[in-house]
């Protein structure tokens, strides 16, 4: 027998890809399991299933940088923070933090289809009661329109998400004078694109690495200290936290000073839901 659970739960992570850097992600995650029914007449109880895998990907990926180990120019090794991970390929990247913000994987490359066998290979090592095998799916929300991958951290969240490089793939919806503007919303989707959003307040002054146009940002959270140097031309710079809240704000801001019209904004951080802000010329 087969039971199966589709959108069980969400992955929201970034990864380093060789050519395309630092890129935020979020996957739907669908599971399939295979096993014998109980004397109740049930394989596993939906409302146990959820919560099992839900709260072992919790505790694992979501909401960590996954790193290739294997990809051409990335080096990890042990730092004052826990990890310090380096890569060179397609542009140099260093970001440090406690060992729990990281995933290492040996491979060339991360993709979704073998997180999906990972994943459920841990899953299966203590497996529930009856389930012989578990098969999980980790697939795209589709979207139809503008999307963008951005990673971010936020020093303030009490969970995971104070992780320096975890990330989205997100919806943006953007209304001037009260109509949906597709064009508006690409341009900005193509220009947010695999970008770091960091708070200004964090980002560290140091004349040299500024000069070779590298960005560095650092914090303390509650789960460690936090560290990161990217070229300056991969982030964007907020005046604030780079909450779903501050980022639909400073849209509509920027977009309506840009275009000197009413912008109404909905950004989504990951996969349904997020934040509205309208701002005037
Ligand atoms: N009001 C806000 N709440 C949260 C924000 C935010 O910007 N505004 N941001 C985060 C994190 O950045 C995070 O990445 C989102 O985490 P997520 O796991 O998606 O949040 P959930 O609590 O919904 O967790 P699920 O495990 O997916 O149910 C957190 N909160």
């Amino acid at each position: 027998m087969t039971l199966f659970v589709n959108a069980l739960t969400q992955i929201d992570a970034s990864l380093w890809c060789p050519t395309r850097g630092l890129v935020g992600a979020s996957w739907h995650v669908d599971a399939e399991l295979d096993g014998e029914l109980g004397e109740d007449g049930m394989l596993f109880d939906f409302g146990e299933v959820k919560p099992w895998i839900k709260s072992r990907l919790d505790a694992g990926a979501d909401h960590t940088l996954l790193v290739p180990t294997r990809a051409p120019g990335v080096s990890v090794q042990e730092c004052s923070e826990g990890l310090c991970i380096r890569g060179s390929t397609p542009y140099p990247m260093e970001i440090r933090g406690p060992r729990q913000a990281f995933t290492l994987l040996p491979w060339n490359a991360i993709d979704a289809e073998r997180l999906s066998t990972h994943f459920s290979a841990e899953l299966m090592r203590r497996p529930p009661p009856r389930v012989n095998d578990i098969r999980l799916t980790l697939r795209e929300e589709t979207i139809d329109g503008a999307a963008y991958c951005y990673s971010h951290g936020l020093k303030r969240h009490a969970g995971n998400c104070q992780r320096i490089a975890h990330g989205h793939r997100s919806c943006l919806h953007i209304w001037k004078n009260g109509q949906r503007d597709a064009q508006l919303e690409m341009d900005w989707a193509n220009w947010l694109a695999d970008r770091y959003l960091v708070d200004e307040e964090d980002i560290v002054t140091d004349g040299d690495t500024e000069t070779q146009g590298l960005l560095t940002s650092r914090y303390q959270a509650p789960q460690g200290r936090f560290f990161l140097r990217l070229p300056a031309a991969r982030c964007a710079v907020l005046p604030s936290p780079t909450t779903v809240e501050h980022i639909a704000t400073w849209l509509a801001t920027e977009i309506a000073r840009d275009s000197r019209q009413r912008i109404r904004v909905q950004a989504f951080e990951g996969i349904n839901k997020g934040a509205i802000a309208e701002a005037g010329p």
